[in-house]
């Protein structure tokens, strides 16, 4: 070994070694605010904000997203001292929904997969499970209308949101495509890698089945298959990735919601998320979002879906920038609380840090 290296891995030994010391207290320091906090351990506003403080003081070379990452998991590690979190999300093991619930909370609480993402909502509100994670829209896809349904029939609240990338992946135990007779996929992602698919493997018979983790599964079972899901799914189930983002749209995206008994508290950077119902004249909607403009607030989405009884009658999702706490959110709020037929406030939650 030329002795520069050996310098620099001493070098990083002492690092090392500092970097576990400053761990060690940084996880005393949790584990007492654990004791002297009031009400909930997990502070979704104030993770955002130490994520955010750390990217914006990070000075290089690691990039930002690696320092979130770290940092990401030394608060997991450090809440599980203080409380371990239990987390359900739409299951099977492996699928997007998996990501997203590590993605948001880190390796350390206890993981729960659940049949459908009612379970999910359930789970919750029975106190089962700390939180859930349920996606709500896909960049491509469009609205998960089944989660925009449950927001406004439950008591629960959005306490947080995550951004997961998907990347579909062709996977098989087989070492190449040749002897594939079927491929297996959730519908969803089979229409996301539709065009790819007619490029390159026109003739094979697409297989829809209920999610891409169960397709993973199949694929392990039957040698003579293929599947596509996500790189989860391929490591859970040993799986080889013979093509590799063959995703047709490469910025597919899907956002998750994190829900809870309660929401956040302002981080400084948030989205507040509502249901309203506007009766049903001429201009109605327009006069209550109206509000929302005079008061600066930023609206970032807004959704339809036809209200549960009423035929052609809408409910509208809406999301703004802010939280319900600062003042240009409130008074907007106020107005439209007086306007409209019905509002519910979902929650105000950080905007995605990591
Ligand atoms: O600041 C707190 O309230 C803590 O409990 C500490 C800490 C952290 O590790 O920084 C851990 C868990 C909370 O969700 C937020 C932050």
């Amino acid at each position: 070994m030329s002795d520069e290296l050996l310098k620099l891995r001493n070098q990083i030994d002492h690092l090392d070694e500092e970097i576990l010391a400053r761990l060690a207290e940084r996880a005393r320091c949790a584990q007492r605010v654990g004791e002297i906090k009031h009400g909930n351990i997990y502070r979704p506003e104030r993770e955002a904000q130490v994520l955010r403080r750390l990217a914006d003081a990070n000075p290089g070379p690691l990039p930002d997203e690696a320092v979130k990452k770290i940092f990401r998991e030394i608060m997991s590690a450090c809440l599980a001292l203080e409380q371990p979190l239990r987390v359900a999300y739409l299951g099977p093991a492996g699928t997007f929904s998996e990501s997203a619930a590590r993605k948001h909370f880190g390796a350390a609480p206890n993981f729960l997969p659940t049949a459908a993402i009612d379970d999910v909502f359930r789970a919750v509100e029975a106190g089962n499970v700390d939180y859930g994670v349920v996606p709500v829209e896909n960049s491509t896809e469009g609205a998960v209308g089944g989660t925009l349904d449950l927001l406004l029939a439950n008591p629960l609240k959005i306490c947080g949101e995550v951004k997961v990338r998907i990347h579909q992946q062709l996977l098989s135990r087989a070492e190449g495509i040749g002897a594939a007779k079927r491929l297996y996929s959730h519908a969803q992602s089979l229409a996301q890698c539709h065009e790819w698919l007619n490029r390159n493997l026109a003739s094979l018979p697409r297989v829809p089945v209920a999610s891409n983790a169960e397709a993973a599964r199949l694929a392990a079972e039957d040698p003579e298959s293929c599947a596509i899901a996500g790189e989860a799914a391929a490591e859970l189930y040993g799986l080889n990735i013979l093509a590799a983002n063959i995703e047709d749209d490469p910025n597919n995206t899907t956002r998750f919601l994190v829900i809870a008994r309660h929401d956040a508290g302002p981080s400084g950077q948030d989205k507040t998320s509502i249901v309203v119902s506007a009766p049903n004249r001429p201009g109605a909607m327009h006069s209550l979002l109206e509000p929302l403009a005079r008061h600066g607030v930023d609206m970032t989405k807004l959704q339809s879906r036809p209200a549960r009884g009423g035929l052609w009658e809408y409910v509208f999702y809406v999301d703004f920038k802010g939280h319900q706490e600062d003042p240009a959110v409130a008074a907007a709020l106020k107005e439209l609380n007086e306007r409209a037929a019905f509002v519910k406030v979902l929650g105000s939650y950080p905007v995605a840090a990591i």
